[in-house]
């Protein structure tokens, strides 16, 4: 059967459908679906829909979406065939520093694009992305939850991202599977530490964005300054898109520089109505200098647009829309908006944006991937439903109602419910149980996921994060993610007998669920360990433990996860040798090592992490008797104790890259603090407001509870942000004092 288009233009009783261009049909409106009071689900509309008559009262409504009007995309029932052409698909990921207002902007697209009919403010904890206890109660994003949501006849599949730094991982992997993003910045602290994190990020997966200068109603807003530092601290290039109108508490809309009108709310309710209006009079000379900036360069973009504009005729407003799209996509700049989404200003402009500068999968090059037989043989797969099926498993969530979730950003093809997929990194053939669409904390089952998509499975048994599904007559590898290694590691013991079996299956769900999270069992100790990559990420899995699974547990001390190497070759000559009647054991061996660059891994046998040594099997002899498997492993590891001795080993410590950003009368107390933790100091910088930027590197040892001293230092006016900068050689002296703590634990 063949979609059909439904467009609806509402009153708040009536509906007049227009279906697929020609039949109209009057419809009232049961109270329940009015304009935005509408149910978020489809099935619910189509409840107060019947359009009589026609093979349309068959139709299943799994399209809708409002804006001004509003219109529905009906689906016949054959749910291969698309409702959105793949050039109208926005995947894109909301990325900024921790608190720039990601959640809340995320939140009030929802709103505006007919998703949420009942919005939740982050500070009262009921916001429908920060969906998990944990993140409610502390006001932070902590897994990025996907979202599909419709606009202009558009579908956007949204991931919010968390902005701390110990969940840098889940920013990687929706940068890995996203076209393109939105950036926030705080238009009071410009641009941040983490911004400039993330943004390294999307450049180095090529991901265009666009800016939103958020929170232009805070005291101290300064979008112009937020604009500069895009220049001085990000290296980009901004295309001032929007200039605002007003600041503060009198901030009341943006002047357009494609329309050259001011876009101006009349409220700042939830739902406030904006209206077009003329720039007013003190912006006119800004507004034009501005859009003669804009003008300028996008023509550089195009041939004849460049012409007519040295004759003196501007580009039209199309051709402007067109040149911005070009340059975006491309990353010859960035476009800049600004509003606040707390006050509900500037996300309908924000939505348009998306839709008419961020590109469609068709506007981002191929998938390229390789021939898991022969890795040898790179392999493209366009974007297209025609293609053979290809897609990437990027996440994967516990899930109370179906077990777990992996969610799929679906590159070619088609994915059907009830299908065999391969899992081309495993050679196993996964069968596809349900499909869901998901919408933060709802979903909706789906039988078919198309090129573009990005989907939840359900039920897949041996899929995890990172890894691709195929179709199995056409099989692809796509590049893999990048995992980091964890920095940070805590023991931690079940309470009692009955905790021991949930903490086992709870550390198995959450290690698969979040790839930079390990555990394992010391055996020598007693203990199990589990390693993350900072405190706040391991506190969030110790909670999720006892929330999700159940499992009551004593937690120590965090710890460093320190690396070994050597600082020498040395060569060994090792002979294990025993002879205790019957067969003995022989075995001779000759081996080198040899250290090798921080960060290179072992060379001998790769599953082995955190040594960066080469070990170079030099010669060796053999007893025809006493020789066997056991003699040659006991002599291996004879040979590695010796040769590791004499090599001069040496411990390596992450050391920590940390900005603190403190007012300039606690400087002092700053920087001795630092000192005092080892730390060395790089720069020192101005921000606005009289405030002081400590550049520095610390080891990570030093960092433990760096949050509770900065702020009784600095009456909690100081804010800091680490991040992990490289591995170092130990001070011998704490060498010694590791060493001997060691050996009291043994003893
Ligand atoms: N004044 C003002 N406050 C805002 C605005 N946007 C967000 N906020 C507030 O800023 C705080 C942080 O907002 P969030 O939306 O949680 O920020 P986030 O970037 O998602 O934070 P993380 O998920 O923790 O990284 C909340 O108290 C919001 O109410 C804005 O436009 N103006």
């Amino acid at each position: 059967m063949a979609t059909e288009r439904i467009t609806a233009s509402c009153s708040s009783t009536l509906c007049n459908l227009n279906i697929n261009g020609s039949q109209r049909k009057h419809l009232p409106l049961s109270p329940s679906s009015r304009f935005l009071g509408l149910p978020s689900r489809a099935s619910h509309f189509f409840g107060s829909l019947r359009v009589s008559g026609s093979s349309s009262s068959k139709l299943s409504l799994s399209r809708l979406r409002t804006r001004r009007n509003f219109s529905v995309f009906a689906m016949a029932a054959d749910d291969s065939k698309r409702a959105v052409p793949l050039k109208d698909y926005r995947n894109i990921g909301i990325m900024a520093h921790i608190d720039a207002g990601k959640t809340t902007t995320t939140e009030r697209v929802l709103f505006y694009t007919g998703r949420n009919y009942k919005i939740g403010e982050v500070h009262e904890g009921t916001a429908t992305m920060d969906w998990m206890e944990q993140e409610q109660e502390r006001g932070i994003t902590i897994t990025s939850a996907a979202t599909t949501t419709f606009w202009d006849n558009h579908r956007i599949n949204i991931i919010d991202t968390p902005g701390h730094v110990d969940f840098t991982l889940e920013v990687e992997r929706a940068l890995r599977v996203l076209d393109g993003a939105i950036c926030l910045f705080d238009s009071v602290a410009g641009v941040e530490p983490q911004s400039e994190t993330v943004w390294r990020q999307a450049d180095k997966y090529g991901v265009p964005r666009i800016c939103f200068v958020n929170k232009m109603d805070r005291m101290g807003a300064n979008f112009f300054r937020t604009r500069d530092m895009i220049v001085t601290n990000l290296g980009a290039k901004p295309l001032v898109l929007q200039i605002p109108v007003g600041a503060e508490d009198n901030f009341q809309g943006v002047v357009d520089l494609v329309k050259m009108r001011a876009i101006i709310w009349s409220g700042e309710e939830l739902g406030a109505k904006f209206v077009y209006e003329d720039i007013p009079a003190d912006l006119q000379e800004l507004a034009q200098e501005y859009r003669s900036q804009m003008i300028e360069t996008i023509v550089e973009l195009d041939d004849d647009a460049m012409e007519s504009y040295l004759e003196g005729v501007e580009p039209d407003e199309e051709t402007v829309k067109k040149l911005i799209r070009k340059g975006t996509i491309s990353g010859s700049f960035v476009p800049v908006l600004c509003g606040s989404a707390f006050k509900n200003k500037g996300v309908q402009p924000l939505l348009d944006a998306v839709v008419d500068y961020l590109p469609s999968p068709l506007d981002v090059p191929p998938m390229n991937g390789t021939d898991p037989e022969n890795p040898e043989v790179t392999i493209a797969r366009a974007a297209s439903d025609d293609e053979p099926f290809a897609g990437l498993a990027f996440k994967i969530m516990s899930d109370s109602f179906v077990g777990s979730l992996t969610f799929v950003r679906v590159y070619a093809g088609k994915l059907s419910a009830g299908s065999y997929v391969l899992n081309a990194n495993k050679g196993k053939k996964e069968r596809i149980g349900r499909l869901l669409e998901m919408h933060a904390n709802s979903r909706e089952d789906v039988k078919v996921a198309l090129a573009g998509d990005i989907v939840a499975l359900a039920g897949l048994k041996d899929t995890i994060t990172g890894e691709t599904l195929c179709d199995p007559e056409s099989p692809i590898m796509l590049e893999r993610m990048d995992f980091p290694d964890p920095v940070i590691k805590v023991a931690i013991e079940p309470k009692t007998k009955a905790d021991v079996d949930k903490m086992a299956t709870g550390l198995i769900k959450l290690a698969q669920e979040d790839p930079s999270f390990h555990f394992s069992r010391d055996e020598e100790i007693n203990q199990t360990v589990i390693e993350g990559m900072g405190e706040l990420h391991l506190e969030i899995i110790v909670d999720r433990l006892k929330r999700e699974f159940k499992v009551e547990a004593n937690v120590g001390a965090p710890q460093v996860n320190y690396r070994e190497s050597i600082s020498k070759i040395s060569e060994v000559k090792y002979v294990h040798k025993k002879q205790s009647g019957g067969q003995g054991q022989f075995a001779d061996i000759t081996v080198r090592f040899e250290p090798m660059e921080s960060g290179s891994g072992y060379e001998f046998k790769s599953e082995i992490k955190g040594v960066d040594v080469r070990a170079v099997l030099v010669d060796g002899s053999y007893h025809d008797v006493d020789s066997s498997v056991l003699a040659f492993q006991l002599a291996a590891r004879g040979a590695f104790r010796e040769g590791m001795r004499k090599a001069g080993p040496r411990m390596l410590e992450p050391i920590m890259k940390v900005e603190v950003v403190t007012p300039e009368e606690h400087l002092g107390d700053v920087i001795g603090d630092l000192n005092s933790r080892r730390g060395q100091i790089n720069s020192f910088g101005d921000k606005p407001g009289g405030l002081k930027v400590v550049d520095s590197l610390v080891p990570l040892a030093e960092m433990f509870q760096y949050v509770s001293t900065l702020r009784g230092m600095t009456k909690g006016r100081a804010s800091y942000i680490m991040q992990l900068a490289k591995f170092d050689v130990v001070p011998q002296h704490i060498q010694n004092q590791l060493a001997s703590k060691e050996q009291e634990v043994a003893a």
